[in-house]
């Protein structure tokens, strides 16, 4: 059971990075140059092998980051992130068994929606702090202001196709809490090792905000 809230992993800082991990031996200095950077909360997509062990190498060895698990798409991928060792999660879209799921295995769980009517479903399941997926393709800043009238109470993290140009637009909006990005970890960055390279885009993401 953890203490943390969704809350909480939107506030810590405005960037959530979107992590791709290829090689497991990436995970350690990966993790420790964004938190040289400022930014703790860190999502690992399960998009990889070794997404899985990576979290749980990150969860023992980097004891300031807050490990989270993204692309969980259905019930056993939140099994499979809370047993490695994950404090959240976050999916790109929302299904009533992965919103019960999560809730009752008490992982704050950040789920993702593009629509008014998924919204809606995931209001009804008790969750008001949800991803905007895709956020570029599905409308964008247009569309977070449009949904700000009839849902004002609803916080988003918009993630898909923001760039360190278009962040700040989308952090000025009053109904987003956080942003969400892969650019913090560049591939060509992460393969060769790069890590100066990590800890200066997390740095110059912590001060988006002010
Ligand atoms: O894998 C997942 O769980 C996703 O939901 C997709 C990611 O959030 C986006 O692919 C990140 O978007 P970019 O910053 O445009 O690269």
């Amino acid at each position: 059971m953890s203490s943390l809230s969704v809350a909480a992993v939107m506030n810590d800082g405005p960037v959530i990075p979107v992590i791709v991990i290829e090689e497991l031996a990436q995970a350690v200095p990966m993790a420790r140059a964004l938190i040289a950077g400022g930014v703790r909360v860190l999502e690992v997509t399960l998009r990889t092998p070794v997404a899985l062990q990576a979290i749980r190498l990150i969860a023992d060895e980097v004891p300031e980051a807050i490990i989270g698990a993204g692309t969980l798409a259905n019930v056993a991928d939140l099994e499979a992130a809370l047993k490695a060792g994950a404090r959240f999660g976050v999916s790109p879209g929302s299904t009533v068994s992965l919103l019960r799921a999560a809730r009752s295995a008490g992982l704050p769980l950040l789920p993702g929606v593009m629509t008014p009517g998924e919204l809606m479903s995931a209001l009804d399941e008790g969750y008001g702090a949800l991803k905007f997926f895709p956020a570029v393709p599905a409308g964008g800043i247009a569309m977070l202001k449009a949904l700000h009238g009839p849902f004002a109470q609803v916080r988003f993290c918009p993630t898909g196709g923001i760039s360190p140009a278009t962040a700040k637009d989308f952090l000025a909006l009053p109904n987003v809490a956080c942003i969400g990005g892969s650019w913090l970890t560049p591939a060509a960055a992460v393969k060769s090792g790069d890590w100066a390279t990590v800890t200066r885009l997390a740095s110059e993401a912590v001060a988006l905000r002010p």
